[in-house]
């Protein structure tokens, strides 16, 4: 008997938790794939973030200009497309603790983050050292050892990995701090992602930023798995430069556009080179085909092309709706949802002994919305089971499934009724 009243009482928590939470109503904003004509759980807005209901609006708004208007549309559409990207700069530099001016959008990611080393990885003959993390995304990786070849160095002379301890998961601050002091003199540049993208680590940027400059060195942030997740006072923080996309948590499309941040203070600093284009150029002479580059000052000074609207339109839906709730209220939730999930997790665990690990910190300041789970013995054929019942997570080799409760879309509801299908699956393979 009072093992019937913990089961109910178990069962009854996700629900009082859902009627409980002021952002529970934003599920009904987005579209959710369906499984056995049922709504599925979705794991991977670390990934892709779901589709907003309001953003075919946005992206209507610009094909009805364009049929309407054509050219004109530049300088005559309601929201006129030469400037579109202004429309950004004040709701994207909350979600990211900037300013305004330190804020723009263009190109993807890896693009960007290329287009920022042009400017702040510049190394010589005694500075020349970049620190990152080890097994940093393969993107910054490949870009990492391009841009070292491009320089005329050898990666293995340059790139200095932060490596996990013996048995441990996740990257000790200490360490890295350790390891900045250690390359001192000679380092140029720290670029780590701000969240692990396989771990869900949450690193302490204002700290590492700090002991960077300490040592004459630049400090950048791939923020990925951090815009829209976790709270940033990149201005604050004194971070030189950041890069973020946008189609993860932010919710913007498959492949969208990307954020960049440059700090202020670099803002009118001429020896800093970058790859110009036209777009970067003084706002109001910029179409009279001026011969000589004359940069904007602030990050809209690291534009090059005129920007693609139809990319853009859904960026600004998802911003506005971000700016509607803030990031105060996503964190709230982010925090308590993802602690009930490991609560779940951790009961199975005690079930089925030894099938799985969690593998991000426990530490609520250094994790965000993701628990990684190491699965232990058949993971690959766990995962499929869980595809098949309606559970989207995803795959990471060798043998981790990752899981992102995104506060705007899953309830609690959604965590218990995966805690049914993850024990039914475990218990059946
Ligand atoms: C940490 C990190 N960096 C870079 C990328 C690559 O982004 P993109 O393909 O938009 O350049 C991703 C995800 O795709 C990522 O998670
Ligand atoms: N853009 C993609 C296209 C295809 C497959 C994955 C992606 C990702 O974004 C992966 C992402 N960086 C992640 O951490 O899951």
């Amino acid at each position: 008997c009072s093992k019937t009243k913990v089961i109910l009482a178990l069962r009854e928590l996700p629900l009082q938790l859902d009627s409980q939470d002021h952002l529970h109503k934003y599920q009904d904003e987005f579209i959710f794939p369906k499984v056995n004509d049922k709504k599925v759980i979705y794991f991977t807005g670390n990934s892709l973030g779901l589709q907003p209901k309001r953003t075919k609006k946005y992206i209507d708004e610009v094909m009805d200009d364009w049929a309407n208007l054509a050219v004109e549309g530049h300088f005559y559409a309601e929201k006129p497309w030469w400037d579109y990207q202004e429309r950004f700069a004040n709701p994207l530099s909350k979600l990211v603790g900037a300013l305004p001016t330190e804020i723009t959008v263009m190109n993807t990611l890896t693009v960007n983050l290329h287009l920022l080393m042009v400017s702040f990885y510049r190394p010589t003959s005694k500075r020349y050292k970049i620190i990152c993390e080890e097994k940093a995304f393969p993107s910054d990786q490949y870009m990492f050892q391009s841009q070292v070849h491009f320089h005329g160095y050898k990666p293995e002379d340059v790139i200095v990995e932060i490596k996990r301890r013996e048995g441990e998961h996740n990257i000790r601050l200490e360490d890295v701090l350790t390891k900045i002091e250690e390359v001192g003199e000679e380092l140029a540049l720290v670029l780590i992602g701000g969240v692990n993208y396989y771990t869900g680590q949450v690193f302490d940027m204002k700290t590492i930023t700090e002991a960077g400059h300490k040592q004459g060195a630049y400090v950048g942030w791939d923020l990925a798995h951090a815009a829209g997740n976790i709270k940033l006072e990149l201005h604050d923080w004194n971070v030189d430069f950041a890069a973020w996309c946008s189609y993860k948590y932010m919710n913007s499309g498959p492949g969208n556009a990307s954020g960049c941040f440059v700090h202020e203070k670099h803002h009118t600093n001429k020896e800093l080179p970058r790859f110009a284009g036209w777009w970067g150029h003084n706002k109001e002479r910029r179409f009279k085909m001026e011969p000589v580059f004359d940069p904007v000052h602030g990050a809209g000074g690291w534009q090059i092309s005129n920007l693609p609207i139809l990319s853009l339109a859904p960026y600004l839906a998802s911003v506005e709706m971000f700016d509607e709730i803030g990031m105060d209220q996503l964190i709230l939730k982010r925090d308590k949802i993802t602690s009930y999930l490991e609560f779940i997790l951790n009961e199975i665990s005690k079930e089925v002994q030894g099938s799985f690990e969690i593998i991000t910190p426990t530490n609520p300041s250094e994790r965000a919305c993701q628990l990684s789970v190491l699965l232990h013995g058949e993971g690959r054929s766990l995962f499929d089971y869980l595809m098949k019942n309606g559970v989207i997570t995803d795959w990471r080799e060798p043998n981790v499934i990752r899981l992102a409760p995104v506060p705007l879309y899953t309830s609690y509801e959604d965590m218990f009724h995966f805690g049914q299908i993850l024990k039914t699956g475990i218990v059946e393979k």
